[in-house]
């Protein structure tokens, strides 16, 4: 079965540590692309849900102390039950705290995809960045960007832009879809993560044909979207994508552009 059709027709369901800004979009996102996604703010649930779950998404963009505890248990619980996690630094390099956090999770959690965007990835790939909030200002190359993180890690790493990068143990792969309202809405590499966690849910762990799937199909919906509107503006745009993710299906993936898969 092709991997929309698969998405629509199992729904995995996606636990969303996520934060404040963009639940309702990644829960909107996620359910018109077929997903099933659940937040939770409690630890105590962390192994019920990730017994019934098929991947988790830990996004750490407004975390706080009691937040960090929810995220550290339950990717606990995912790494117990062999679920794979999505690891998405949100304002990395923006604060000490956010370094600290993220530092630690991912020393004591297997994680099988980091993703952000470029200033996040390149602080965490230890070199300078300019970050000061959550938007990206780099002009780094995004496949150097992603080299960098695996590098580090050793962890399959995606940073988005113009340009998307996936670094893996096989090399990396640039996708070249996508509309520059994405970088004009809040919460658009957010969803993507979630959508990420969802693709590689479906096949129980990481593959490169999995996130590249997830990136290609949501920029593609995004350029429908783009090309629905006669006055293409940020407000609007987000109605026309969640519309786009609910209505394309596979067919719409033989229009993405990709190098090095
Ligand atoms: N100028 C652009 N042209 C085409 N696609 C873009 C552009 N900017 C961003 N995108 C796409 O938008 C999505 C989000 O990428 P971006 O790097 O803006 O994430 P982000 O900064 O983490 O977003 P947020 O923090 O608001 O959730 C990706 O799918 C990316 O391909
Ligand atoms: C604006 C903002 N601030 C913290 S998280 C977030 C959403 C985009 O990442």
């Amino acid at each position: 079965m092709k991997r929309i059709e698969k998405l629509k027709i199992q729904s995995p369901l996606v636990v969303c540590i996520t934060n404040d800004v963009v639940k309702n979009f990644t829960a909107n996102g996620m359910l018109a692309a077929g997903a099933s996604p659940i937040m939770s703010g409690e630890k105590a649930e962390a192994h019920d849900l990730m017994h019934a779950a098929s991947a988790l998404l830990i996004n750490i963009g407004t975390a706080d102390r009691a937040k960090v505890e929810l995220m550290d248990r339950m990717m606990e619980a995912a790494n117990e039950k062999g679920k794979p996690i999505v690891f998405d630094p949100v304002g990395y390099g923006a604060s000490d705290f956010r370094v600290d956090i993220t530092e630690d999770l991912l020393s004591r959690h297997q994680v099988s995809l980091i993703k952000g965007n470029g200033g996040e990835m390149l602080a965490l790939s230890g070199a300078e960045s300019s970050l000061k909030g959550v938007d990206s200002t780099e002009q780094t190359d995004t496949a150097e960007i992603a080299d960098a993180v695996y590098s580090r890690f050793k962890i399959p790493a995606l940073v988005t832009g113009k340009v998307d990068a996936l670094a893996t143990e096989n090399g990396i792969v640039t996708m070249f879809n996508g509309h520059s309202l994405q970088g004009k809405i809040t919460g658009s590499g957010c969803l993507l993560g979630a959508l990420t966690a969802g693709f590689i849910g479906l096949e129980k762990e990481f593959t490169a044909e999995a996130v590249v799937d997830a990136v290609s199909y949501y920029n593609l919906c995004a350029e429908c979207a783009a090309a629905q509107m006669s006055r293409p503006a940020p407000g609007t745009f987000i109605s026309h994508l969640i519309d786009e993710l609910y209505l394309s299906e596979d067919r719409l993936l033989q229009d993405r552009t990709v190098k090095g898969l």
